[in-house]
């Protein structure tokens, strides 16, 4: 019988196999090209770290060339002014530009996309003017000599300081793969691809934001410190705008948002220009071409293309059994008591009022449907349960506490999850993967019990995994769990729209439609699928235009149009309600749905 391995053992194979060849081919090829490895290997410890921002995060940095600088500069500064050791040196490299990169983040909490790309140039040019300007620190443009990589007494030759840099920089690649494999990575990507969405799963934007832009500074600071110790001399001109272009286009042409993604890059644009020698005078109007290239003709990059093309690198193995109940029992909250209690609220938008003074009370264990004409104000409402809009007037209480005025991420958190109108799922992100970010909240452990791959964290993360597993057993996608989500059909879509908010495990599921544009069967389906969730005393608030559908799960109605409620009751009361059938259902509905 064929030998299956599991992912660890597939990683750990692959970083054996790099060491193996980085191990002979370092050496193998002389001094010149033996320096030229080192580099790569530096560079390659610092686009990993850019990765995270740029590639998993979603944000443009054009100024990571700044941060190598405050790292390099770190290192060369202790080195000259203390005497100290690269040993010492990175570790407080690492924190220097980790600080810088918390500086260079906090924008993120007002800008994005290009503003944001040139907040980061900006970085990047002061920087690069302060290691000119301060001379009394930075030795000014001619730079400073720094000591060599020593062990104890020992200068380490060439070889073996290749073979420390090999070590530290596959270290680097275990540690960000472990960052990237846990909540913290899948909180990245979720962001990247959907800020309101991750928002409602409770990921804290801005918070991870900023971790991204921190951790990716602290790979740049460590990158650059050892560049510094490596080449006995630093000098302003390395830490240029056109370097920091340069780590941009390797994580683009080798594939953001891939482990592999900086490794093809690095190496491809480090190693491959020495061969083309003869068109450096060129270099700069190729590496333009490359560019443009790949985002028009490769968008994913090399690493992206490979696995768009071969989509079974992606698979993810199946648990042998699922232990975990996919929905967890909240039945004690089948008490009848008031969940959400809405007062007058008042949501408007310009001059026209969206919702007016509407008050709503959803009681605990319910499925409480919201009906009404198309602009009546029901995701209005959703929203503002949410925290996506904040009402001009009125309170929000769930649970006995105020929420109007609460960031989504807190609101979810708090136990209300939901799905969207217009399907909001993370594209480019696997099935599994998206409802796993749904189990974002459930989660105690810290990023180190991630880093270091901990027992506490692989617990959690196996639990969470299940649970996914389970939720896409139950929705009928565990045959898709591996594939982009955005290759999923817009019916599908809704389904694992469901399956992600119930692995959020919340008090209050909020449903936005969510049998539109499903055929009869996939609603019969969902039908049943939440006659299974209500037993276990998840509440439910939901929109639909599915009447049929209203009436069969639905305890209460409330009826909406133009932003007033016309009328709440249990579905005999509603389908009886004259003002309901002349507004909204219309006679024959009425009669069809008795
Ligand atoms: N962000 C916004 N900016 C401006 N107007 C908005 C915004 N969101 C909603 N509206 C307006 O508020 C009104 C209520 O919209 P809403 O989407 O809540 O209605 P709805 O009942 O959910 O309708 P449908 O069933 O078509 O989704 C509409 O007139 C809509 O155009």
């Amino acid at each position: 019988m064929k030998r299956k391995f599991n992912k660890e053992q597939k990683i750990l194979f692959i970083l054996g196999a790099l060491l193996l060849i980085g191990f002979l081919a370092g050496p193998a090829t002389g001094p010149y090209f033996l320096r030229l490895m080192s580099l790569t290997l530096i560079y390659l410890i610092l686009t990993t770290g850019l990765n995270i921002v740029s590639g998993y995060a979603g944000q443009v940095s054009l100024g990571q060339a700044g941060l190598y600088g405050i790292g390099a500069y770190t290192g060369g500064v202790l080195s000259v002014k203390l005497g100290l050791s690269i040993w010492l040196g990175m570790p407080v490299a690492m924190v220097v530009a980790g600080i810088c990169g918390l500086i260079v983040g906090i924008p993120t909490l007002r800008v994005s996309g290009h503003y944001l790309a040139l907040i980061t140039i900006g970085f990047g040019v002061i920087v690069e003017k302060l290691l000119v300007e301060w001379v009394p620190l930075t030795g000014g443009p001619g730079g400073i000599s720094v000591q060599p990589i020593s062990i104890g007494s020992e200068v380490l030759s060439e070889v073996q300081v290749y073979y420390v840099i090999l070590a530290i920089c596959l270290l680097v690649l275990w540690l960000v793969n472990n960052i990237i494999k846990s909540p913290f990575g899948r909180a990245f990507s979720a962001i990247r691809d959907n800020e309101i969405a991750a928002g409602c799963m409770g990921i804290n934007i801005m918070g991870y934001k900023l971790l991204a832009f921190v951790l990716s500074a602290v790979f740049a600071g460590l990158a650059g410190c050892i560049y510094t110790y490596f080449s006995i001399f630093v000098s302003p001109d390395t830490f240029s705008f056109n370097l920091s272009v340069f780590f941009l286009l390797t994580l683009i042409v080798g594939g953001q948002g891939t482990m592999a993604g900086p490794i093809i890059g690095t190496i491809l644009l480090t190693i491959l220009p020495e061969y083309m020698q003869a068109l450096d005078k060129y270099r700069l109007i190729i590496y333009g071409l490359l560019l443009i290239v790949s985002v028009i003709g490769l968008p994913h990059g090399i690493s992206g293309a490979i696995l768009r093309k071969f989509p079974k690198l992606l698979a993810v193995e199946k648990p042998e059994k699922f232990e975990v109940d996919p929905i967890v029992d909240r039945s004690q909250n089948k008490d009848n008591e008031d969940l959400l209690v809405m007062e007058n609220v008042t949501k408007r938008f310009g001059g026209l009022n969206a919702i007016q003074n509407i008050s709503l009370t959803v009681k605990k264990g319910s499925v409480h449907s919201l009906i009404g004409p198309n602009g009546a104000g029901k995701s209005t409402l959703i929203n503002i349960i949410t925290g996506v809009y904040k009402p001009n007037e009125g309170s929000v209480l769930f649970n006995g506490s105020q929420i109007n005025g609460t960031k989504p991420y807190k609101i979810a958190l708090a136990g209300i999850s939901r799905t969207f109108q217009s399907v909001q799922v993370f594209g480019n992100m696997s099935v599994l993967e998206n409802v796993m970010v749904g189990g974002h909240g459930q989660y105690h452990s810290n990023l180190f019990d991630f880093i270091f791959k901990l027992g506490r964290g692989r617990k959690e993360e196996r639990i969470t995994r299940e649970r996914a597993w389970a939720l896409l057993q139950m929705v009928g996608l565990e045959d898709r769990a591996s594939e982009f989500s955005s290759s999923l059909s817009s019916g599908q879509q809704r389904l694992l729209e469901i399956a992600r908010a119930l692995a959020m495990e919340p008090d209050l599921l909020l449903l936005d439609e969510p049998a539109a544009g499903l055929n009869e069967v996939e609603i019969s389906h969902l039908s049943n699928l939440i006659k299974k969730i209500t037993p276990k005393g998840v509440t439910i608030l939901l929109i639909e235009h599915h009447i049929d559908f209203v009436m069969d799960i639905s305890n209460t109605i409330t009826v909406l149009n133009f932003g007033k409620k016309l009328a709440e009751g249990s579905p005999t009361e509603i389908q009886e309600n004259q003002e309901v059938i002349d507004a909204y259902l219309g006679k024959d509905e009425a009669v069809e749905a008795c």
